[in-house]
């Protein structure tokens, strides 16, 4: 799969392709409904497959502090895209030129100059533009004048709601792994690359791998019994994530790893932790030895819920 980033660096080759437009977070059973129209348009075609993403996403650039909680890092998602048959992704910048790109600029600059565009899949409520001006049937309409065809897919849904992003974000607040599963097709996971914590579990007998999240605002916070694949086993363990008010913390959220009957060097490793039930919300506790204590209570109950 090639990543192109920016309208600038496409070039005439990347002109001719099947497209989808959208944030794709998670990359859910919604989305794989259309990566898998687009993949049949593709092929009809004998062109590449090309999903335009946004990074950051709209609702990151217009309200940076209220934006939800992402589900999928660009990594992951690309990953995710990828392996949903994705030959291509164009990410463009979410920035004040791209907003500001009326329904007819953002078709004509994106669509038809930069991707020569044969075939464009959307979802039934897909709007762009600014202000959101742009839905199917002006789709349909630039279609009809600039030579290509635009398909709506059909809602995908589960117990009988709508898939989306944000009903995955409640889902996961609510602690419904099970249901999260089949919204995803997949049980929800994080990676990310194990760096160096403060050293301070050890010392309070909970060694834990420290995962990178970056920037992002996770859609978890609290205490989990989770399992990480390792060179092929898979681990059991428990694991943290949120801003660890017990210790002086930098303010933000961080997921820390403790597997259990496992003592190894995971530093600088790429883990998947798959998140399987809530045990508690975080909390702040007023000494080393209460969080001790609440940390051994935390070991105790998934170690049991795991059959340890
Ligand atoms: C199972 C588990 C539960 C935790 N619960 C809390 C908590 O409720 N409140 C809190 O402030 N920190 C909690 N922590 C985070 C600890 O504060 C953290 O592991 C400790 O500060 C060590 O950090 P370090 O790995 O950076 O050295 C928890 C950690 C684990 C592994
Ligand atoms: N359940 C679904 N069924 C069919 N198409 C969907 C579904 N969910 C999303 N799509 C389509 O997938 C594309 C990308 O969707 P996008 O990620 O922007 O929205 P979303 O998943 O509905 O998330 P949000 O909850 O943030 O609106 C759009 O064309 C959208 O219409």
């Amino acid at each position: 799969m090639e990543l192109v980033r920016g309208l600038h660096n496409l070039r005439p080759r990347h002109r001719g392709c099947a497209a989808t437009i959208g944030n794709f977070d998670g990359v859910h059973v919604g989305h794989q409904a259309i990566l898998s129209r687009l993949r049949a348009h593709s092929e009809r075609l004998g062109l590449p497959g090309c999903v335009v993403i946004f990074e950051p996403q709209p609702r990151e650039f217009f309200a940076p502090d209220a934006a939800p909680p992402r589900l999928t890092r660009l990594r992951e998602k690309l990953t995710l895209l990828q392996q949903n048959g994705v030959d291509r992704v164009l990410c463009l910048a979410f920035n004040r030129r791209l907003r500001e790109l009326s329904a007819e600029q953002f078709v004509q600059q994106v669509l038809i100059d930069g991707l020569g565009v044969r075939h464009l899949e959307v979802g039934d409520d897909f709007r762009f533009g600014c202000d959101r001006s742009g839905d199917f049937a002006f789709l349909q309409q630039s279609g009809r004048a600039h030579g290509f065809t635009v398909e709506a897919a059909n809602t995908v849904a589960e117990s009988g709601e709508r898939i989306s992003s944000s009903r995955l974000r409640q889902v996961l607040a609510d602690g419904d792994f099970i249901l999260a599963s089949l919204l995803l097709g997949r049980p929800f996971s994080i990676t990310g690359r194990v760096v160096y914590g403060q050293q301070l579990g050890r010392t309070i007998g909970a060694p834990t791998a420290n995962i990178q999240l970056k920037r992002v605002n996770p859609p978890l916070h609290g205490v989990y019994r989770v399992s990480v694949e390792l060179d092929g086993v898979v681990r059991k363990g428990v694991a943290n994530i949120g801003k660890r008010p017990s210790v002086s913390g930098d303010g933000k959220a961080h997921l820390e790893v403790h597997l259990f009957d496992f003592s190894g060097d995971l530093y600088g490793r790429r883990l998947t932790v798959v998140f399987h039930q809530k045990l508690r919300d975080e909390k702040r506790f007023d000494s080393l030895d209460a969080l001790q204590a609440a940390i051994k209570a935390d070991f105790a109950a998934a170690r049991a819920q795991w059959g340890l």
